[in-house]
């Protein structure tokens, strides 16, 4: 992962030189943090030593039977879901499995899906940490009724991944169902390194050996400046621009394949860091896509946002045809990869025009090696963020008020937060 800050110098809200320099005597003692934090392996930061410590051979024997599916079918939420997701998405060949999330509990979509799969042909993926949320496990029942109805043994059609207690340990206890521990210490978001993240990317038949050299590589990388750790760079500056009123971040990959990655990186920073009134908002744009959509607020509205510009250097071409059409014979002879990357910094340079921060983010490829860097980088920039931030970076209470509300709603126990449910204000609107 390579970073380039030049765009945030002299921006409004913009960082400068000085301030970096000054703000790098933080880092180092962030750093000094963090290392005791991974030395301790405590709580959190253990994530941070994943690429030495996942056991890539357990999660290849654990999905073994499961490599000649022609589906996949990954059932779970959040960092239970996105880590799969994202790799899935970026790394997908013409040969592999499609694969497929079961993240929300839409009675119209579950059932549609379900119908769509070669259900005695599909890897059902069931991963939560926990082995408690009512997302998972609910979808969870619906898939294994729908298996049962199709005449499939679900339990031969069944990889866990799950904590060491909980409804899904049990499960595949019971029925001896193949599994893979959610590693101690590790919140869901940052576990894409793990196994939670990786058993699909062996299903696909990806290389997590590489996957986990380039994570390694970016672990190496972590030093006491900012102006040495791509990582630390990038979430520093972050940062500071937040504490300057850019309180949203807008995470803008120009290639499809990375767009499943700006969801992942919204969980990571809005988890991570929305704490004690503080936070930088995570948004999800595509480019070139989204310059046609977003790109007039993001230089003409509230001066209040980062823009994250990602892009792969090396890419394939795929030529434009040459052409006669009016205005259009520039095209010709040149690549839609040419286009794309003239996007890329034109939008760059057209934001920096208006005084936009942006903060490029360059990797080498959509590879294995370039995701385990890029996505063990963006969680070393989000640990080093927390420090700077003085926030707990590893939990997140407030999702559980809307959970207990949630479970009191539909008979699952007394909390008062479903009672407040019944209480809300209203004022509707009829036509
Ligand atoms: O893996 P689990 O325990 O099912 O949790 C799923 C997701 O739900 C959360 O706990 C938020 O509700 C996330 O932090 C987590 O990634």
């Amino acid at each position: 992962m390579h970073v380039d800050l030049g765009g945030v110098l002299g921006a409004t809200p913009g960082v400068s030189r000085d301030s970096l320099e000054r703000l790098d005597e933080q880092v180092a003692t962030a750093h000094e943090r963090i290392a005791a934090g991974r030395d301790d392996h405590e709580r959190g930061y253990a994530a941070l030593n994943l690429p030495a410590r996942v056991d890539l051979d357990a999660i290849r024997s654990a999905v073994a039977p499961f490599t000649d599916a022609e589906a996949v079918l990954t059932v779970g939420i959040g960092g239970s879901a996105l880590g799969a997701a994202t790799l899935a998405d970026a790394l997908a060949g013409p040969d592999d499995p499609d694969v497929y999330v079961l993240d929300n509990v839409d009675p119209e979509h579950v059932p549609r899906l379900l119908d769509s799969l070669p259900l005695e042909r599909t890897a059902v993926n069931v991963v939560s940490k926990s082995g408690t949320t009512a997302e998972t496990l609910s979808n969870f029942l619906v898939v294994r009724e729908a298996m049962a109805d199709a005449g499939v043994d679900w339990t031969e059609r069944t990889v866990v991944t799950t904590g060491e207690s909980g409804n899904l340990r049990a499960l595949a206890d019971a029925h001896d169902l193949p599994s893979l521990p959610v590693p101690d210490g590790v919140p869901g978001r940052f576990s894409v390194l793990s196994p939670v993240g990786l058993a699909v990317a062996a299903i696909q038949g990806h290389d997590l050996d590489a996957i986990r050299a380039g994570a390694a590589e970016a672990a190496d990388s972590l030093s006491g400046s900012l102006f040495e750790t791509p990582a630390y760079a990038y979430g520093a500056a972050a940062y500071a621009l937040a504490n300057r009123g850019a309180t949203t971040n807008a995470m803008m990959p120009y290639a499809e394949r990375l767009e499943t990655f700006a969801e992942w990186f919204a969980q990571l920073w809005a988890e991570s860091l929305g704490k004690d009134g503080l936070g930088q908002t995570p948004t999800r744009a595509l480019g070139a896509t989204d310059q046609h959509s977003q790109l007039q607020l993001y230089r003409a509205g509230p001066r209040e946002k980062l823009v994250t510009l990602l892009r792969p250097t090396d890419r394939p071409a795929c030529p434009i045809p040459e052409t006669d059409l009016e205005g259009l014979s520039y095209l010709g002879g040149s690549t839609l990869g040419d286009l794309l990357d003239a996007e890329f910094d034109a939008t760059g340079a057209s934001l920096a025009a208006s005084g936009v921060p942006v903060i490029r983010v360059e990797i080498d490829g959509i590879d294995e090696r370039s995701l385990g860097a890029l996505l063990y980088g963006m969680e070393a920039a989000c640990v080093l963020y927390g420090e700077l931030a003085g926030v707990s970076t590893f939990t997140q209470p407030a999702v559980e008020w809307g959970k207990r509300a949630a479970r009191g709603l539909l008979g699952g126990g007394e909390f008062e937060e479903a009672e407040a449910v019944e209480e809300r204000t209203s004022l509707r609107i009829d036509p």
